[in-house]
């Protein structure tokens, strides 16, 4: 049998994985200056409560990958019942420590947490998940400092394209503060012209059919079809969902975007797949906003002294 994406012209696939990794070869190297001027590498410090699987995987793959560019990585695994207080006194234990450049606590947070309280409580300077209200605010003012991780690894993707983004038209499905909202601000520093979609969006075929740019954030599978797709439009799925896999029938998962990918791919003109697209760009972006941290913090010390 024919698929229909065999059919008609097949849309490039945009290799995230590739992407990274050639990325981590130029962050080495930076790295590598940073201990030579610094005497010490710079340090990303990991807080996970609670023991939620995909949480876990996420923080152990962070941990590989600051290790392999070789920036040091710190990881505290707190237990499910730890109170807000006690999480609190260790975000103020890391601000304080002068060998801490960067931290994120990973999200979600059990229930008895309260999100804002423990992101407010970050020092925005080491702030590499760019959540904090500081950087957030500067983000939404034009001039951003440390930005989201997953948006910027999306805007890397569609610079290295090297289509003008200038005027084209960008569809954000998703408006969190992780990922639609920041990523539609980037869009319009880049000067695209955006619209954000979210539960409450009437006709979002239409919307994403009148797009030159499409990137959806939501989390749920096959949400956007192939026929949504303008021809030749630049897809970047975000979304991140396990589902049952039919080919194992032994009950295994896989994981899916947000996209009709096999549809999609062949409208499109360009499309990160799932896994492999955005994902490995996220971390990528954390390796970098943690060693611009440490280099602004490292240099404003310098400073100080002399
Ligand atoms: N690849 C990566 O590196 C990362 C991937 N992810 C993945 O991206 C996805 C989004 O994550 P996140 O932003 O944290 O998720 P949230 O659940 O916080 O946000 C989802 C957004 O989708 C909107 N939405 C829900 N249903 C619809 C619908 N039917 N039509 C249009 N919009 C809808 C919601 O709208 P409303 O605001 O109205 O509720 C909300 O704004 C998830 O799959 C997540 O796993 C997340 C982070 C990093
Ligand atoms: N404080 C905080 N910061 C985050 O940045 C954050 C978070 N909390 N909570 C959860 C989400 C999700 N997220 C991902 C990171 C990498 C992949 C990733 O590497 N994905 C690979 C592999 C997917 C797989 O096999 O599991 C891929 O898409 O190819 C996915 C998702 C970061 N998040
Ligand atoms: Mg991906």
């Amino acid at each position: 049998m024919v698929e229909p994406s065999q059919i008609g012209p097949s849309a490039q696939i945009i290799d995230g994985k590739r992407i990274a990794s050639e990325r981590a070869n130029v962050l080495r190297k930076r790295v590598t200056k940073f201990v030579a001027v610094n005497g010490a590498p710079p340090a990303l410090a990991v807080v996970l409560v609670g023991s939620d699987p995909a949480s876990a995987i996420y923080v152990r793959r962070k941990g590989e990958q600051c290790q392999a560019v070789g920036i040091e990585s710190i990881q505290h695994r707190l237990p499910h019942d730890t109170t807000e207080a006690s999480l609190l006194y260790l975000i103020a234990q890391l601000n304080r420590d002068a060998g801490v450049h960067g931290m994120l606590v990973q999200l979600p947070l059990p229930a008895h947490i309260g999100a804002d309280k423990v992101l407010a409580a970050i020092d925005p300077d080491k702030d590499v998940d760019g959540f904090h209200v500081t950087n957030a605010g500067q983000l939404a003012l034009g001039k951003p400092r440390l930005a989201p991780c997953t948006p910027l690894g999306c805007m890397l993707l569609l610079r290295e394209l090297g289509t003008e983004l200038r005027g084209k038209h960008a569809v954000v499905i998703g408006r969190s503060t992780i990922v639609g909202r920041p990523m539609a601000q980037l869009l319009l520093i880049a000067d695209c012209t955006v619209t954000i979609a979210h539960r409450h969006t009437t006709d979002l075929a239409a919307l994403c059919r009148a797009a030159d740019i499409v990137v959806s954030a939501v989390g749920i599978p096959a949400l956007v079809r192939g026929d949504w797709i303008r021809p030749g439009a630049i897809v970047i799925d975000v979304g991140i969902n396990r589902v049952p896999d039919p080919r194992s029938g032994t009950g295994a998962t896989r994981i899916v975007g947000d996209v009709a990918f096999e549809e999609a791919v062949g409208h499109a003109g360009a499309i990160t797949p799932v896994p492999g697209g955005v994902g490995p760009m996220t971390i990528s972006c954390l390796l970098e906003n943690t060693l611009q941290a440490a280099e602004l913090i490292e240099g404003r010390l310098a400073g100080t002294l002399g």
